[in-house]
Formats: C-alpha cells, sequence, structure tokens
C-alpha cells in the first residue's frame, strides 16, 4: 500500500480526496494544511489521516502539493530541506511549469497534472505531463490515482495551460452558464426555484447525453435543433452576438493568466 501525503486541504484536495475515499483503492492518505483545523476537518470526514508538514512528507510515497500558485515559492524551499529520494511529487498548482521543481528539486520525480474539482463525484479529466526523473512505477502509480478520480491524457508540459482552460477551469463555465440560464429563466416568468431547478438538471441531463449515448457534441445539438423551431431561434441568436469569440476570448484570458503565474510568483 502507497501513502499520498497531500499538502494543502483546499478546494481541490477536498475533491480528490472526497473521489479516492469512496473507492477501494491501495492507497492511504495523509494531509498537512497551514490550517490545522482545516486538514483535522477533512481528515474526519472522509477518514483518513492528518498529520504535521514532516509526518506527511517523510510518511508518503506520493507528495500532493494543493496549495495556491503564490504559495508554491514557499513550499519548494521547505520541500528542499527533506530528502526526496525515491518519492514522487504531484503538483496540481496551475501555471507553474516542471523546471520550476525539476530545477528547485534536482533529481525528483514530478508529475505535473491538471484535474478538475468533478473529481469528487468520480467524474473529473486529468491532464498529466510527466517530469525527467519520473520512473514508469511512479508514472503508473499516477495513472491509478487519477484513473479512480475519471479519466485523464497524457500531455506535454507546453500544453498545460491550453488544458487548463479548457478542462481545469471548465467546470466553472459551466455552473456560470446554468446560473445565467436560471437568471433568463426567472426573467421569462419562472420562479427563481423552478428556473434553477430546470437548467441545474438540463446541464446533468446533457453531460449524460454527451457521456452516455455515443454522439457528438453537434449530432446531439442538431437532434435537438428543428428546422427554424425554438432552439434554432435561440442559436441564431447566440451566433449573432458573437458567441464563438466570447467563448475564445475568455479561455484565451485563462491560459494567458496561467502562463503569467510563473514569472509573478516562482
Ligand atoms: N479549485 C480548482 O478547481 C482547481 C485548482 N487547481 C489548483 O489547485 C491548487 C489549490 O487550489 P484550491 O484547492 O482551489 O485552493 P484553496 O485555497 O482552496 O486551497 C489551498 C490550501 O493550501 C493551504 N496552504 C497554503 N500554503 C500552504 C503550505 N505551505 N503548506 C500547506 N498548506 C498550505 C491553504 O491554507 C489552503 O487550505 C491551486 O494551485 C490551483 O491552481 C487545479 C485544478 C482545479
Ligand atoms: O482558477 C484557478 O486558478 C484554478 C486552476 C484551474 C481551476 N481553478
Amino acid at each position: 500500500m502507497q501513502t499520498i501525503g497531500f499538502i494543502g486541504t483546499g478546494n481541490l484536495a477536498s475533491s480528490v480526496i472526497k473521489g479516492l475515499s469512496q473507492q477501494d483503492t491501495d492507497f492511504r492518505i495523509m494531509a498537512y494544511d497551514v490550517f490545522q483545523e482545516k486538514a483535522e476537518l477533512l481528515a474526519q470526514t472522509y477518514g483518513v489521516a492528518s498529520a504535521s508538514f514532516a509526518e506527511t512528507i517523510q510518511g508518503s510515497d506520493v507528495i500532493f502539493l494543493a496549495v495556491k500558485p503564490k504559495d508554491i515559492k514557499g513550499l519548494l524551499d521547505q520541500l528542499a530541506q527533506f530528502n526526496l529520494t525515491g518519492k514522487l511529487i504531484i503538483t496540481v498548482v496551475a501555471g507553474i511549469g516542471l523546471s520550476v521543481y525539476e530545477q528547485a528539486l534536482p533529481g525528483i520525480a514530478v508529475i505535473r497534472v491538471m484535474p478538475n474539482t468533478s473529481s469528487a463525484v468520480l467524474q473529473a479529466v486529468s491532464g498529466l505531463a510527466r517530469g525527467r526523473c519520473v520512473t514508469d512505477g511512479q508514472a503508473k502509480t499516477a495513472e491509478a490515482i487519477f484513473a479512480v478520480l475519471g479519466k485523464f491524457l497524457w500531455i506535454s508540459d507546453s500544453k498545460m495551460n491550453a488544458l487548463t482552460a479548457v478542462s481545469g477551469s471548465g467546470p466553472a463555465y459551466f455552473y456560470f452558464l446554468t446560473e445565467l440560464m436560471a437568471l433568463a429563466g426567472e426573467k421569462l416568468g419562472l420562479t427563481r426555484d423552478e428556473a434553477e431547478f430546470l437548467a441545474a438538471e438540463t446541464m446533468v441531463g446533457a453531460g449524460k447525453m454527451l457521456a452516455e449515448s455515443g454522439k457528438t457534441s453537434l449530432e446531439l445539438r442538431e437532434a435537438v435543433t428543428s428546422p427554424n423551431g425554438t432552439t434554432y431561434a435561440a442559436l441564431e441568436s447566440f451566433r449573432q452576438a458573437g458567441l464563438a469569440d466570447i467563448v475564445y476570448q475568455a479561455m484565451e484570458a485563462c491560459a494567458k493568466r496561467a502562463e503569467e503565474m510563473e514569472g509573478e510568483y516562482v
């Protein structure tokens, strides 16, 4: 059995620990946060161990870094004080490239991962970028973790910010669209509860169709769209308002922000 030690127990780590704790895995989990009570609450909720920083680092085969980008430099300075030989570092920190870790921790195995918060319901999609010192066994360990949490793909470090714009931040875009649809439904005469229920269930159902129907998003969209019907009217309005550009600009801003972070925080 291998031990995964989480450093930082915020939103992302909570989603991952929640997901892992639902399945019978070969992993033992330890968690540390600078706010001790936060790690303890999480540990109690999911039946995992909370421990000190040193215990977590020394007792883990996989050290899972889940702090904000602004905190990574200080954390790497702390990690450099420990003997990490043979351990695997998994980092989910947005925007910070593999070379930063490899410079700070020479010779240590690092895999950079961009998961998403759907890890909590085992429906994440994660991108994994392999560092130079990672053994095949360590790569398999990372695959075992992210396969439990959903789907994954290996990708080059240079594409990680683009992947972040699609799937790392992506859940928020769908939640935002759900909020906007609910607000519009209310304006059109539904109650808030009716509109929120309908918008959320529509998002869930459409996602399930994408997952289970074997059809593409284009095919599924066409099946809803009658010629000159109601959906057609809505989609034409989206097109005329330039939705494709709006989506591109938002995702470009996301990737650009990820790119800025390394220079800003390291
Ligand atoms: N929230 C999300 O949807 C996703 C987040 N990420 C990445 O995951 C990382 C964490 O994000 P969130 O969980 O959303 O942030 P968060 O703010 O909820 O959690 C970060 C945690 O790290 C703790 N922390 C800070 N410095 C620490 C240190 N030196 N040692 C131990 N704990 C420390 C904080 O107290 C906090 O509990 C970020 O780098 C983000 O880019 C990646 C994919 C998705
Ligand atoms: O907003 C953020 O910076 C993080 C990275 C991907 C999702 N949330």
